[in-house]
């Protein structure tokens, strides 16, 4: 069982227009609501695949009508906490010619005690994971030690961890040394403090997180495909996307692709070009919606050494 842990969750609304103009007064064509958040997105590309997750997230008892209905739409298994107002809606304004813009809102003000609940609430789940993935932003109020206490209590029940933020929270996730990151490249340069405009520049700060502990450091660098990086080596995947359309959940879709493949006894090869599937196969997919096996399975991703290969810095 894989166990994901949302601390910032959202309802992620997707709007459809023709094309975004500044200022102007727009109609929207279409409109979608998915259950959102980064663990969310995990446990539901999981779920259309028939791998056994359970999604952990707070939502107040105000909301919670609306997204377990959401959510059991999408198949997935959940636990809800019951944290007033801890649910956002994040915005995505989808062009015609596949241009996102995106929208998020900060979350729910919260405080140590709150912190405590949600971790109160993963311990029993815990029990039966065999991973525990904790995704997304903290909500204001809360530091990185979240995800380090997630860190310290999934060891202490020998529940492997894989971690997905950004900023001061992966920075402290890290020096925890959980199984596995899941940084983008901008948010490995983060963490790094530098530019990162090479392949090897990449690998040298996966490295860097290796020596802290952390035993796998899986980047995604969005059409530049994905790197896996362990002690044993490194491998390097790319697909290409036939039609892209949103890569909302995108990053989400690699690592459940990757905890997927490694929960069937994939190696880092065959993980990473799972992952790098199902990550492309997002992509393909409007607003946050996430592959199943045919979406993900038309994908054809490429394994290749090529690591002095020019990167452009240009997706966020
Ligand atoms: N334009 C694209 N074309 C093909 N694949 C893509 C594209 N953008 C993203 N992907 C795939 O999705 C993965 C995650 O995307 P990325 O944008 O790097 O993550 P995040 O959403 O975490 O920032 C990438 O590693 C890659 O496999
Ligand atoms: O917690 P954050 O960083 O605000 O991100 C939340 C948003 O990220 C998403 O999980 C999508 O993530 P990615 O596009 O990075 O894969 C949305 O579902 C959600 O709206």
């Amino acid at each position: 069982m894989i166990v994901t842990f949302t601390p910032n969750p959202s309802l992620d609304r997707t709007i459809s227009l023709d094309r975004l103009q500044r200022g102007q007064v727009h109609r929207a064509i279409a409109l979608r609501d998915d259950p959102g958040g980064k663990g969310v997105n995990v446990s539901r590309a999981l779920a259309a695949h028939g791998t056994d997750t359970l999604a952990v997230l707070p939502v107040g008892i105000e909301a919670a009508r609306t997204f377990s209905a959401l959510l059991e739409e999408a198949g997935v298994d959940f636990t809800l906490v019951d944290l007033p107002g801890a649910l956002r809606t994040n915005v995505t304004l989808a062009e015609a010619d596949g241009t996102t813009t995106k929208i998020n809102e900060p979350g729910r003000e919260s405080t140590a005690a709150d912190a405590a609940t949600m971790l109160d609430a993963l311990e029993a789940p815990l029990r039966g994971a065999s991973w525990v993935v904790g995704c997304g932003s903290l909500p204001p109020g809360l530091d990185g030690t979240l995800y380090a206490d997630l860190v310290r209590r999934a060891h202490a029940l020998g529940v492997r961890v894989a971690i997905d933020t950004s900023g001061q929270a992966l920075s402290a996730a890290i020096a925890a040394a959980p199984d596995l990151v899941k940084p983008n490249v901008h948010e490995l340069a983060e963490h790094a403090g530098r530019p990162l405009p090479h392949l090897e520049d990449v690998l040298r700060a996966a490295h860097e997180v290796l020596d802290a502990g952390v035993t796998t450091v899986l980047v995604s660098m969005g059409a530049q495909g994905a790197m896996a990086v362990t002690r044993d080596g490194v491998s390097h995947a790319i697909a290409v996307a036939s039609q892209p359309r949103s890569t909302v959940a995108a990053g989400d879709c690699l690592l459940a692709g990757w905890l997927h493949a490694v929960a069937h006894g994939a190696g880092r090869d065959e993980a990473l070009a799972t992952a790098v599937r199902w990550g492309t196969a997002a992509v393909e997919l409007p607003g946050s919606q996430v592959p199943g096996p045919a979406q993900s399975e038309s994908v054809t991703a490429t394994l290749s050494p090529a690591l002095d290969t020019q990167l452009t810095m240009t997706h966020d």
